[in-house]
């Protein structure tokens, strides 16, 4: 099971001043959309630069020209880049095509897809490495998280990886723990505190101690 940070309000210097805090207990740094949105891909680069040992992912949430939108993520120097769920199978098969000759991966958000334990399946049939269940910032506003929507993906995904995000926090660790997702994703549980890097290594040894038992 492995950590991966999201930076979605920040900057490319904040994001990589976060990153030095916590880079010891995390195994992903996520560009998040609103940074790709006002930094471009430079984002991605240059996090990669200054971290060539993590991995970067570049949170495009592709929902058209997979192809070509993974390749220039690719040559950024993502390792993982995100579709979406909600998209045709075209997208997706040519997002996992093109991420094989780069060796990086597509990570699919299932983000407002309906029927989950459906597209999942579908999803899963196509190749991609990870199937994330997310509940975005608007929904987790109305108090709504994506725990239930894991055990749905667990249950039904038999090739790729599983993946959570969306307002997890050191406090909710456990319950999502639990439910065993290869990739745990926190942005604001992590950026949002004072001390990030303790908040960081607590839920690294949380995640290490469900591993090991
Ligand atoms: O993709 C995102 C928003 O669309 C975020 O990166 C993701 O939800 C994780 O951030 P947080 O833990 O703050 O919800």
């Amino acid at each position: 099971m492995k950590l991966q940070l999201a930076l979605d309000l920040v900057n490319i210097p904040e994001g990589i001043s976060v990153v030095r805090e916590v880079e010891a207990f995390i195994d992903v740094v996520e560009i998040g959309t609103p940074v790709v949105i006002n930094e471009g891909l430079r984002a991605v680069k240059e996090m990669k630069e200054a971290f060539p040992n993590l991995t970067v992912l570049a949170d495009l949430k592709i929902m058209d020209a997979g192809g070509y939108e993974v390749m220039k993520a690719s040559e950024a120097g993502a390792g993982i880049v995100t579709v979406l769920g909600a998209t045709d199978d075209s997208t997706i098969k040519g997002a996992v095509e093109e991420a094989k000759k780069h060796g990086s991966e597509i990570l699919v958000d299932m983000i407002n897809v309906k029927d989950i334990e459906q597209r999942a399946k579908e999803v899963d049939a196509l190749g991609v490495d990870y199937i994330c269940v997310h509940t975005g910032y608007d929904l987790q506003a109305a108090g709504e998280n994506s725990f239930e929507q894991l055990r749905t993906i667990k249950r039904v995904v038999k090739n790729a990886k599983t993946a959570v995000a969306g307002g997890i926090k050191l406090e909710t660790l456990s319950e999502v723990i639990q439910a065993q997702p290869d990739l745990v994703i926190v942005g604001g549980g992590i950026t949002g505190k004072d001390d990030k890097k303790a908040v960081a290594q607590e839920m690294q040894r949380l995640i290490k101690e469900a591993v090991t038992v």
